[in-house]
């Protein structure tokens, strides 16, 4: 076993290697701070913490090991986290490179983290000042540079050396310790950190840009809904007002409304859809969010008039929502029933319909159920045959298309046979999202012939679009949103990832925020706990997958917010519908990110079980949802109500979306020359047999980032700094639109280092040739305003000092859901597993902090490093390690110091940091 003491020679010598090496970075970076320049070289918390995180258990690939570890950094989620990740990465195995034990190492790592945290909580810096910043990514850069590991001597700079207290300084520098396997990190780390990342780099600040971007495809003319009426065979026409009222249903229609249901009125098309499947007619009803679907077939089943008469069999995607269906109408002693699996209580309830006088007014089931199980089409045909069968309710229709032809494909597709198996027997289809597209799919698979059409608007007048590029401080984004806007309202907070639900809901727990998340994968009972809770108003915040939300019925949910980009509009659509259904002003926020967009894509290039044609499908609705988030310029209402072939005139949005509210002259510029370059230089890559990342792509087209881009060879390239006349953020813009229109496309590729976050390349697109060969202009609009004017304005709210900490999470079964459509998208979503960092016998407290030492380095006599009283436990390996990781924090805290002393001195930052840090 090595000595503790053998290894300050060489840790010390990385951190010397950090001092000469990465000094001139961490100048850039302060620097970059202080004049705003848009190349400053910090990375993203997050970035680094999905970075590196995976790699800490490179060497053993143990997942469940690198999510304690991760859970250890999520209960810390602070700006020094990946600093601890970093050490931990590094330093553990240089001490102990023989006998891995990660879940020590990553408690004793969690431990530094823990004294680290405190110094730097407690020191003179404050959390989001720029200095701190610097701390911790010189901490990462120290961690890093240790990985250069074999190295030969270095020469220790005078001028350090008189600047770092001298019991810090070791007396030998070793001449070389070698490590192999740290020899390919290298080189992985060269290559990526992580996009998000090299995103930030690219990204600059752009608050100072005054620019704005738009697709130009995003102007098209709104087509009319007369796209509707192109269906075939088409619908008949919508019954009038006068009509309806003479229908010999219309008294029993009325009584319904008022004695059974309690409501005072029909609102739009419902009496038309009622009166409708009352007389025998097939109907589509097209209704906006909350427009009030359910009575259209709820209040028809329990008519005795009708040309139909019986059980209302009600088709229904999912579980928990029929369960809050049925349990609704027993509540308002309607008979309703309900049939999900082959469990015995449905044996049960089948034998009651079959053998019961009295059936029940509705009877709720699962496509796949209804179409499948023998037993129930015997009993579905037992109805048939004494005419006591109503009619059959197609609920949420759209998934006759969106599901259709994905996993549930079976159970919708064989509805298909319905009609031919029940004739006479009416149908009525509702949903909230179609286009024309879902509609041809939904009468197809029907075999509807002569139906009515009751559509309407799909407006939802109160309901607020704003889109936000997803920045590094998403979560504090949402913090600010909702403490200083709604506090104590309801909201949901969609995510793509089971694993995110639960990380953004924690970290929203820690600032205050009393959220749960909630997704597929949970125990049923939880589930059900949980949305309780948020029905009931106990619990106001939900984050969740797309499971959460079908069918939910919450009158005053006040803001949806999207972590990440929705899989689609009509998806979009359909999830910032359960906002505002009491007709009170709500908000839709989008964090836009092209990486979003792309694991997404990743996902469905991978997905084994859609042919291509469906991937396709997959991917246009992709497409036309990353060109809408891209949208900067036109109404969102207009491009989300066209999306569904719906004229809208954006005068009547009155600034209740960002582009609308968004103020200043729209002018076209047109990028042909500079998309031709970027093109070209991306071909002549491709020709090269090279590849490039977005960010260095957008680096490399710009001449910037001169030493990488030649370490990498890019700046041999015909093109390479060609489009130095464009600003980055214009670059990056630019990039952005050739994705969106497919002249340019990414893909993710796995990195070739085990649990490595993948790596996201650029290629040439599909229209790439057409684009190139027909000499194609490339125009972008642009807005003569700062960037995020029509952004809403959150009030800041100071965070509020974390007290949480995390509850006792168990592993929760890996099952696939039905109505959880998205997985995570690596290896990293595993549960964390610790709730508290309490050591366990065996894990050792250390004896002596030698964090003390670094105190003397600042200048806040007030900190107290480490409280804990010793343990009993003897010295022994972890203690070792624990001590060796602390005396190593505390040279880079005192080496760092240092270095932001010296660099201050010469820094234009220097006024701006003693401002902060006084
Ligand atoms: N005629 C009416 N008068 C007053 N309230 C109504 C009327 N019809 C429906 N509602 C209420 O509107 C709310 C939404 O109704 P419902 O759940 O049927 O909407 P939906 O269109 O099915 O929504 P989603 O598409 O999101 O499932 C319910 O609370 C319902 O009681």
């Amino acid at each position: 076993m090595r000595k503790v003491s053998n290894h300050d020679p060489y840790i010390l010598d990385g951190l010397l290697d950090l001092l000469e090496d990465r000094l001139g970075a961490i100048t850039h970076a302060i620097a970059a701070f202080g004049d705003n320049s848009e190349d400053t070289a910090l990375p993203s918390t997050e970035g680094l913490l999905r970075a590196v995180t995976p790699s800490s258990c490179t060497q053993s690939h143990d997942f469940v090991r690198d999510s304690e570890i991760s859970s250890l950094i999520h209960e810390h989620e602070s700006y020094a986290s990946t600093s601890a990740v970093a050490f931990h990465r590094t330093v553990i195995p240089s001490t102990r490179p023989h006998a891995r034990d990660f879940t020590q190492d990553s408690k004793i790592s969690s431990l530094v983290h823990k004294d680290e945290t405190q110094i730097f909580d407690e020191g003179s810096f404050e959390d989001d000042t720029p200095i701190s910043s610097i701390v911790s990514h010189g901490s990462t850069l120290v961690a890093d540079t240790l990985n250069h590991i074999p190295r030969p001597e270095k020469v220790v700079d005078d001028s350090v050396r008189a600047n770092t207290a001298p019991e810090l300084m070791s007396p030998k520098i070793p001449t070389s310790y070698a490590v192999p396997e740290f020899n390919d990190r290298q080189n992985v780390r060269q290559t990526i950190s992580s996009d998000d990342e090299l995103w930030d780099r690219v990204d600059g600040n752009t608050e100072d840009d005054s620019v704005e971007v738009v697709s130009p495809d995003a102007h098209k003319p709104a087509p009319s809904f007369s796209a509707v009426a192109a269906l075939r065979p088409s619908p008949a026409e919508a019954p009038s007002e006068a009509s309806l009222k003479a229908s010999p249903h219309y008294p029993e229609v009325v009584e319904k409304l008022r004695n059974v249901f309690r409501l005072k009125t029909f609102r739009k098309n419902q009496l038309a859809a009622i009166i409708s499947t009352l007389n025998g007619r097939d109907a589509i009803v097209l209704m906006p969010t909350g427009g009030g679907k359910s009575l259209c077939y709820q209040l028809p089943a329990v008519c005795r008039g009708g040309k139909t008469s019986g059980v209302t069999i009600v088709v229904s995607p999912l579980r928990a929502l029929m369960a809050d269906q049925v349990e609704a109408l027993r509540a308002n002693r309607i008979d309703a029933m309900m049939l999900a699996s082959l469990d015995s209580q449905d044996g049960d309830s089948m034998h009651e319909l079959r053998t019961a006088a009295n059936k029940p007014s509705l009877l709720y089931i699962t496509p796949e159920k209804l179409c499948n199980s023998e037993f129930m089409k015997g009993t579905l045909k037992g109805l048939y045959s004494r005419h006591q069968l109503a009619r059959f309710v197609i609920d949420e229709a759209h998934l006759i298309n969106s599901w259709g032809r994905d996993f549930r494909s079976e159970g919708y597709a064989a509805l298909h046979g319905l009609r031919t198996e029940y004739p006479g027997v009416p149908f009525v289809a509702l949903t909230a999202t179609a286009t024309s597209e879902a509609l041809q799919d939904i009468v197809t698979t029907l075999g509807l012939s002569d139906y009515v059409l009751l559509s309407q608007s799909f407006n939802r007048p109160n309901l607020r679009y704003t889109i936000i590029p997803k920045k590094r401080d998403v979560e504090s984004n949402i913090v600010d949103f909702i403490q200083g806007n709604y506090p104590d309202q309801t909201g949901i907070i969609y995510c793509i990832a089971r694993a995110k639900t639960e990380e953004v809901a924690m970290k929203l727990r820690m600032q205050g925020i009393n959220a749960r998340h909630f997704h597929a994968a949970m125990a049923s009972d939880d589930k059900r706990r949980i949305q309780q809770q948020w029905q009931s108003g106990e619990c106001k915040i939900i984050v969740a997958t797309v499971a959460f939300g079908m069918g939910v019925d919450k009158a005053n949910v006040r803001f949806v917010i999207h972590y990440d980009v929705p899989s689609s509009i009509d998806a979009y659509c359909q999830e910032t519908g359960r906002a505002g259904r009491d007709g009170e002003v709500a908000e839709c926020i989008l964090y836009y990110s092209y990486c979003d967009t792309q694991r997404r894509m990743s996902q469905i290039n991978k997905d084994k079980d859609i042919d291509e044609e469906q991937k396709n499908r997959k991917r246009q609705a992709l497409y036309t949802v990353n060109a809408f988030c891209l949208n900067e310029i036109d109404c969102r209402r207009m491009l989300i109500l066209n999306h569904f072939t719906e004229a809208f005139d954006p005068a009547s949005c009155k600034g209740t979306c960002d582009n609308c509210a968004s103020t200043g002259e729209v002018t076209e510029l047109d990028l042909t020359g500079s998309a031709t370059i970027f093109v070209e230089m991306i071909q002549e890559l491709q020709n090269m047999c090279m590849k490039i990342t977005g960010p260095l792509s957008v680096h490399a087209f710009r001449g910037t980032s001169a030493s990488d881009m030649a370490r990498r060879g890019f700046d041999a390239m015909k093109n390479y700094g060609k489009g130095s006349d464009i600003s980055a953020d214009l670059a990056k813009r630019l990039l952005d639109h050739l994705i969106a229109r497919q002249i340019l496309s990414t893909e993710l590729e796995e990195a070739q280092v085990p649990n490595r976050a993948p790596i996201s390349y650029v290629y040439l697109g599909s229209k790439a040739d057409a684009f190139l060969s027909e000499r194609q202009s490339f125009l972008l609009k642009v807005r003569s305003t700062k960037k995020g004017v029509g952004a809403p304005k959150f009030k800041k709210v100071a965070a509020l000092a974390s007290t949480s900490t995390i509850s006792v999470r168990r592993r929760r079964p890996r099952v696939e859901a039905a109505d959880d459509p998205v997985e995570p998208f690596s290896p990293r979503d595993t549960e964390p597993v610790f709730d508290d960092i309490e050591p366990e016998a065996g894990i050792l407290e250390p004896s002596t902090p030698p964090l003390l030492q670094a105190r003397r380095l600042r200048a806040s006599p007030s900190i107290q490093v480490f409280e804990e009283p010793p343990r009993e436990w003897g010295l022994d390996e972890n203690q070792e390690c624990y001590q060796a990781l602390c005396a190593l924090r505390a040279q880079v805290c005192g080496l760092l110091t240092t270095s932001l002393i010296l660099t201050h001195v010469s820094s234009p930052w220097s006024a701006h940091a003693t401002r902060k840090t006084s």
